[in-house]
């Protein structure tokens, strides 16, 4: 068999279409209970066989790429040599390029993206013949939301979001998505949310989060009235106090008759369902012209998780 000399994978941003935040638990991490959404914004991975030895380098390009690490503390890199500790290769050979469409610190799960692009791309490099189950496992090494950038589609996320559930979903759902120009760091909107609800100022946990059976109803249903009116995130008052100016955006949304509109994740991105394409172009415009945006998206979701879309051969 011929080697394999490179791969490119692809993986997708997540949203979370609600977002129910239990309490801290003994390991640090919140309990919790969320309906992952995969939507059209990509990063690209390739990866390539380098010489023995050479160990894993990587080279990053596209949106907010000054803003990622390309030391060891990237994911991707963390995913490689997980792989090939697993597999038991001495030296993790390989030359990532990443291509990022997915905002940095944004809530979109892009860094997770990396690392599941990177999972699927060192098994197929290295012929490693990892399955699922291995796959996902070390993705919940790597990160809670990892899993799901592998999975893709839509799905339920408990226990920290690495456990999974798919969700048969109707529909295909057009999203408007306003960028920043900043991110807002993961566990500092965790902690932000947990001193709100010391100091009353955000609702009390539920010792066991559970999703709301209208959303689920409307994703059964494929209806995006019905979804739109039901999208809820427990850290939405976290991320607003950290980035008020967010406000603005999701008022614009409300002005335009966004069916919902929400803070992805930890934020600060903020995403609107339109009701159709031409909606979704008012949308994009009216955030684009306020400035509320440093820019603006639009994407469908569901769309599939970090899959191989090229294999090249010597
Ligand atoms: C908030 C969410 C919602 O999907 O996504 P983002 O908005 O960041 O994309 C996730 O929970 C982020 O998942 P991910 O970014 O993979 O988190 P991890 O690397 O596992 O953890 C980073 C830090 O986030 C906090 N964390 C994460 C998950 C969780 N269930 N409870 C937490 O408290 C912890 O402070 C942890 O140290
Ligand atoms: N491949 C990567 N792409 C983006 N960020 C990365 C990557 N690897 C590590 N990071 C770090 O992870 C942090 C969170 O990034 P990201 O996953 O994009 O955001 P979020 O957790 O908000 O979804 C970044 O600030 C960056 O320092």
């Amino acid at each position: 068999m011929a080697a394999t000399e490179a791969v490119i994978v692809r993986a997708p941003a997540k949203i979370n279409l609600e977002l129910r935040v239990g309490p801290v638990r003994d390991d640090g991490y919140h309990e919790l209970a969320t309906v992952f959404h995969a939507v059209g914004l990509f990063d690209d991975l390739t990866a390539r066989a380098t010489e023995p030895g050479a160990g894993v380098s990587i080279t990053v390009d596209g949106i907010q790429a000054e803003d990622v690490p390309t030391d060891d503390s990237n994911l991707a890199v963390k995913a490689a040599r997980l792989v090939a500790e697993r597999i038991g290769l001495d030296s993790p050979d390989v030359a990532f390029e990443l291509r990022k469409g997915i905002p940095v610190a944004g809530g979109m799960a892009g860094g997770s993206a990396d690392a599941a692009a990177a999972l699927v791309a060192c098994d197929a490099l290295w012929h490693a013949g990892l399955d699922r189950e291995q796959l996902l496992e070390m993705a919940a090494e790597l990160g809670s939301d990892v899993p799901f950038s592998l999975l893709g589609g839509t799905a339920i996320g408990s226990g920290r979001g690495e456990l999974l559930t798919p969700v048969l979903a109707r529909g295909e759902y057009i999203w408007v998505i306003a960028l920043a120009d900043h991110g807002l760091s993961t566990p500092g909107v965790y902690g932000k949310i947990d001193a709100m609800r010391e100091a009353g100022e955000a609702p009390q946990p539920t010792p066991v989060p559970e999703i709301n059976d209208d959303l689920m109803a409307a994703l059964r249903a494929g209806d995006a009235e019905a979804l739109g009116a039901t999208l809820s995130n427990d850290l939405q008052p976290a991320a607003l106090a950290q980035a008020p100016h967010l406000e603005k955006a999701l008022e614009i949304g409300r002005k335009v008759g966004a069916l919902g509109g929400i803070v992805s994740g930890s934020g600060p991105t903020t995403v609107f369902l339109a009701r159709d394409s031409s909606h979704a172009l008012d949308l994009a415009v009216a955030l684009t012209a306020s400035g509320a945006a440093a820019d603006v998206r639009r994407a469908h979701g569901p769309v599939p998780g970090a899959r191989l879309v090229e294999s090249v051969r010597g």
